[in-house]
């Protein structure tokens, strides 16, 4: 309850919106969503199964079942905070002593006075805020495209007796909203300005102000009156007051929500390379794995970390693992499953691009993704890499390993231009070319190392670990020598 002090004659100069927020109560959220994928194998059509989708009871739109891939890392939602609870005119006569000691018994009708004799009136309740908060267990934007308005709820309203009418658990103010939503998610206004940035688990950020509450009024004979104010300084009456006793509204706003993986490590490569697999045997991700394209749709995460002859449960987080669903040539038009999640590595220090070693042409793969890479953002060619041979348990891929990885190793330049001369299979005329202003795929850095392994059946995976945990420093002390290196 707050004591009010009322203003001098012209009320409506009150700047209510300035006044501190009140305390709130905090819920936490207890929807949550659940998503199994199914396979027809007959047709190979992916089917997403929904079940356990909040209170909605909606069921979701059926572009989203098809199409997660388009919908999962963007929405758009509106939120609305809670109005201000009304205040009230209220009756209020003088009593004596003895009739104030029996209101007070009976518990109503009697206000609360302060220190100094002045009478405290009850205010409304302030509308409830909206907050958007990372929570770990959040990793789609996809529940946003079934359940797009969010309303805080309204503060509450203070009866003519100077009571609270309202059911609000914590009196008149109304508990903030606070909106789950996954590690990465950037928030913006509907004008395209970014209002937060949550890469970090609980980062949060207040989006719409609940309404400020109304005041209460003393309604009262004026001969009462003058001795009233005599002696309190919070009683006020006249009509232009009347429209303060009515709670602001809360605000309104539309929001833009842009997910962004946040992963140390982006795994990259042609559908059915095993990035998935590689995932699930370094980490405790469970992604769906299968020998077809496209089997993973959005982006799964998993986290790596200590001795893996500890076992997964002991595992402590070291670095965060995204896989990505396959890459195709024309991807960056829009090919496959599009550009969409190529986004996603904007975040990652380093790549992994993984190979199939036992296809046709590996080094024809390898090119084409590097090259999709380059056409969506040639930034993405110069972040460090290792290059994973797969499948090396096929003897397909076993015999030829050495050869792959010597011609990987060629592909790229590690500061040499006179070795990549004298390779037969560069063209000589590319280093007369490293002027122009699209670079070739030459012309980038060579991977970091290109190790051999069958993910599958456990083979070399612990030097491909060290290769990783190894790219992974180097990408840290480069990072931080760059940070040294900027003047203050
Ligand atoms: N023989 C062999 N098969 C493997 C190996 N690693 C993965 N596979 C198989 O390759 C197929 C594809 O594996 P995924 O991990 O789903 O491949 P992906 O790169 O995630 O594929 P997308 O999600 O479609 O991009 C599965 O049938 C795996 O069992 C390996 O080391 N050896
Ligand atoms: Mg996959």
């Amino acid at each position: 309850m707050v004591s009010l002090i009322s203003p001098p004659a012209s009320s409506s100069n009150i700047q209510l919106r300035d006044t501190p927020f009140f305390s709130t109560l905090f819920i936490p959220p207890r929807s949550v969503q659940f998503r199994h994928h199914t396979r027809n194998h007959q047709n190979h059509k992916q089917k997403t199964v929904w079940c356990g989708l909040t209170s909605t009871g909606a069921s979701p739109p059926s572009s989203l079942t098809k199409e997660p891939h388009k919908f999962f890392d963007h929405a758009i939602i509106t939120v609305r905070a809670g109005d201000g609870g009304h205040g009230a005119v209220l009756n209020h006569k003088e009593k004596n002593e003895q009739e104030r000691g029996k209101a007070k018994k009976k518990g109503k009708g009697s206000l609360k006075r302060d220190f100094d004799g002045s009478l405290i009136l009850p205010t409304g309740g302030h509308g409830g805020d909206v907050v958007i908060y990372a929570d770990e267990a959040k990793d789609t934007l996809l529940e946003f495209h079934t359940k797009s308005r969010y309303h805080a709820k309204r503060g509450g309203n203070v009866d003519a007796m100077g009571a609270l009418t309202s059911m609000l658990r914590d009196g008149l103010v109304a508990p903030t909203l606070r909106i789950p939503v996954p590690v990465g998610t950037v928030v913006k206004n509907k004008r395209g300005k970014a209002l937060a940035d949550l890469a970090q688990p609980g980062d949060e950020v207040l989006v719409a102000r609940g309404g400020q509450g109304g005041i209460s009024l003393l309604e009262m004979p004026q001969r009462q009156r003058k001795k009233m104010m005599a002696l309190t300084t919070n009683v006020m009456r006249d009509d232009s007051d009347k429209i303060l006793v009515h709670g602001h509204p809360g605000e309104e706003v539309k929001l833009e929500l842009i997910l962004r993986v946040v992963a140390d490590v982006g795994l990259i490569g042609l559908p059915n390379a095993g990035k998935s697999t590689l995932l699930a045997a370094i980490t405790l991700a469970k992604p769906d794995i299968a020998d077809y394209p496209f089997t993973t749709l959005m982006p799964n995460l998993g986290r790596l970390g200590g001795d893996p002859s500890l076992g997964a449960g002991m595992f402590s987080s070291e670095a965060t693992l995204a896989d990505l669903p396959g890459l195709i040539e024309g991807a960056h038009l829009g090919k496959g499953l599009g550009r969409n999640f190529l986004r996603h590595l904007r975040r990652t220090r380093l790549l992994v691009h993984v190979v199939d070693a036992a296809t046709e042409n590996p080094i024809n793969d390898y090119r084409t993704v590097r090259e999709e890479l380059r056409m969506y953002n040639p930034e993405y060619l110069e972040r460090p890499y290792v290059v994973v041979l797969n499948k090396i348990d096929l003897p397909e891929a076993k015999d030829r390993l050495p050869s792959l990885i010597q011609e990987i190793m060629r592909i790229g330049n590690g500061g040499a231009t006179s070795e990549l001369r004298s390779n037969s299979e560069v063209p000589a005329q590319l280093s007369d070319e490293t002027d122009t202003k699209e670079k070739r795929l030459e012309e980038y850095a060579r991977p970091l190392s290109v190790v051999g392994v069958s993910v599958l059946k456990g083979i070399r995976i612990d030097t491909m670990l060290k290769e990783i945990r190894s790219a992974l420093k180097k990408c840290s002390d480069s990072s931080e020598t760059l940070a040294s290196s900027v003047p203050p």
